[in-house]
Parts: structure tokens; sequence; C-alpha cells
């Protein structure tokens, strides 16, 4: 027998433990307070019934294996937003308007960061069924008080748009899949590379590079509106109009900055996407977005927008 610990897996006791505990307390009663309802899926899922849905977009990062008591292949999660979809699609029908919350282990297949840990405590809210730039708001304002209520510093919120990076690589012959993982890296070596053989205008290129190095404000998304087309000025008015609506309501010591190489981290995200920083914290603390599509693939037609976070991360940066 070995005792050898599985990589990226780790026991959790004591003072730790109880840390965690505490805070997820503090953000499930925060999410209660704002009418969210928790919902305790199972860890397991079937892999096909994801597929619909954001199966094909979580298929690195899941573990699939087989069911001894026979239920066919299963999948481990490693999200719970498609669960909750999954949910709101098929179990929650009597409502047209859903606020869910969750808090749970997830496996990742490989570690987000290097070194990192495969499990994460994914904690998060769900807000379906509202419509427009409401629901958005309400989950940035609940994201913010979240890093606030948690104890981090000066949060930041970039909100940024898939819809400007599908404009823009439309002509290309890469996967926004690949696209999305290569911006996310920040290389623009790396993206020079993949550019050579793209049969992008040099214009688009240039705004590639600018993702790359991260230099993408609010005034780079407005002065660029109207050069790529009507689909990249509409998701541009989108995220603009909404960080204006936001930005002005935020209270306390939180930023909200327009942002369009925010990138998601699973690519199920159709509209509005944002991240979530603190001061003194190199990586993102919290991803969200909207997912309307990911509803209309589950066979329920609804607005759909949330976010989550990794509780082990928070209490490694708190
Ligand atoms: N579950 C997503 C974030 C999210 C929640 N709701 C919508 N998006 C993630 O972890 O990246």
């Amino acid at each position: 027998m070995t005792n050898r610990p599985i990589i990226g897996l780790d026991d959790t006791f004591g003072a730790r433990a109880q840390s965690l505990r505490s805070l997820q307390l503090r953000l499930l009663e925060l999410f209660s307070e704002a009418g969210y309802e928790e919902v305790i899926p199972p860890l397991v899922e079937r892999p096909d019934a994801l597929k619909s849905g954001a199966g094909r977009f979580l298929a690195d990062q899941t573990v699939v294996f087989t069911d001894p008591a026979g239920a066919g292949l299963l999948a481990l999660r490693s999200d719970i937003t498609p669960q909750i979809a999954r949910i709101a699609a098929t179990r929650l029908l009597h409502a047209e308007t859903l606020r869910l919350s969750y808090s749970g282990p997830v496996m990742l297949a490989r570690p987000e960061l290097r070194g990192g840990s495969r499990q994460q405590w994914q904690t998060g809210i769900e807000c379906l069924g509202v419509t427009g730039s409401s629901g958005d708001a309400e989950v940035l304002h609940l994201a913010a008080n979240s890093m606030l209520s948690a104890g981090f510093k000066s949060p930041v919120l970039l909100v940024g748009h898939i819809g400007l990076l599908e404009a823009l690589v439309a002509g290309s012959t890469m996967s926004l899949a690949s696209w999305t993982s290569l911006l996310r890296r920040r290389s623009p070596d790396d993206l020079q590379a993949a550019l050579e053989d793209q049969p992008l205008t040099e214009q688009v290129r240039a705004a590639l590079l600018d993702l790359a190095t991260g230099v993408a404000d609010r005034a780079w998304i407005d002065a660029r509106r109207h050069d790529f087309g009507a689909h990249f000025l509409h998701a541009a008015n989108e995220l603009l109009a909404l960080v204006d609506e936001v930005g002005e309501r935020m209270e306390g010591d939180v930023q909200l900055h327009a942002d369009a190489a925010v990138m998601p981290r699973f690519l199920y995200h159709s509209g509005i996407l944002f991240t979530g920083y603190a001061d003194g914290v190199a990586h993102a603390l919290l991803h969200g977005g909207r997912y309307d599509a990911m509803m209309s693939a589950h066979g329920r037609d609804m607005a759909a927008t949330g976010f989550s976070c990794d509780l082990w991360a928070w209490l490694d940066a708190l």
C-alpha cells in the first residue's frame, strides 16, 4: 500500500477546514440575503447529458469513468454551472426566474495553475430568467460584495464580451477555443507565431496583439466600435452600456472596468464575461458571465448569468 498523495489532491483538517466552513457560510448567507436558494447537485453527471450543454467545452478538464453499478460512463464534475443549467432546464420548470447558489467540491483533470491543485471548492450563484442587463448587473454586484465580505481589499472587476473576440477571429482558420487559450497566455510572441498563417487583415492582427498584450480598456473598445462589423459593434455597445450602468451604482472600494482582453475559463459564455481581482493577489479570484446559449442547448430558452469562485484559492490568498 502506498501513502503517497495523488498529484494535486490533498487532505484538509484543523484550522484550514474551519476557515473553509466559515467562509462558505458567510458567502451562502450573503447569497441567501440576496434571494438566492441553495442547490446541491451530485458529484457526478452523465457526460452525454452535459454534451448538449457545456460538455464539449469541459472535456479537457473532466475526469470520466465507468460506473460499476452499470449506468455507463460518468463524469466527475469540474464545474457546477452546467449542472445548474441542467437542473434549471429540466427540473425547476415552474419558475420563470431562478436565483440559485451552490458550494461544493469539483475536480479538474489538470491543475489550472502550474503546481496547483486539482480540487476546487466551487462556490457561486446563477441568476436565470432575468433578461437584459439587470441580471448581469445583479451578479456583478454580488461578486464584488462576495470579495468584500471575504475580506479582500480593493476588488476590481474586469468585464469583457466574448462577441468582441468572435468578431475579430471570424475569418480565421483556428477555433475560438484555440484563440481563447492562446490569448489567456498573454504572450505577444506566441500570438505573432499563430498569426503567421492566418488570413486576417492588418487591422485585426493589431487588435489581437493588443488583446495579447492586455491593452484593451474602455477607450480602446470605444475607439474601435465601428471597425470590425455589426457583431463587434453590438458586443461593444452592450459591454460599455453595462459597465457605465453598474459602475455608477458600485458601492464601497470596488472598481469596475471594461476590458476586451478578458477571456472565459470555459467556452460556454455567450455574451458578457468577467473576472475579479483584489489588491495583492496575482491571479483571478472569480469568473463569471452570461450563458444563454447553454440554456438553449439544454432545451430551455432562458437568460442566464452567474459567477463562481474557488474557496481553497480564496483561503490561500486571504
Ligand atoms: N462556472 C464558471 C463561471 C460562471 C458561473 N456562472 C457563469 N459563469 C467558471 O468557473 O469559470
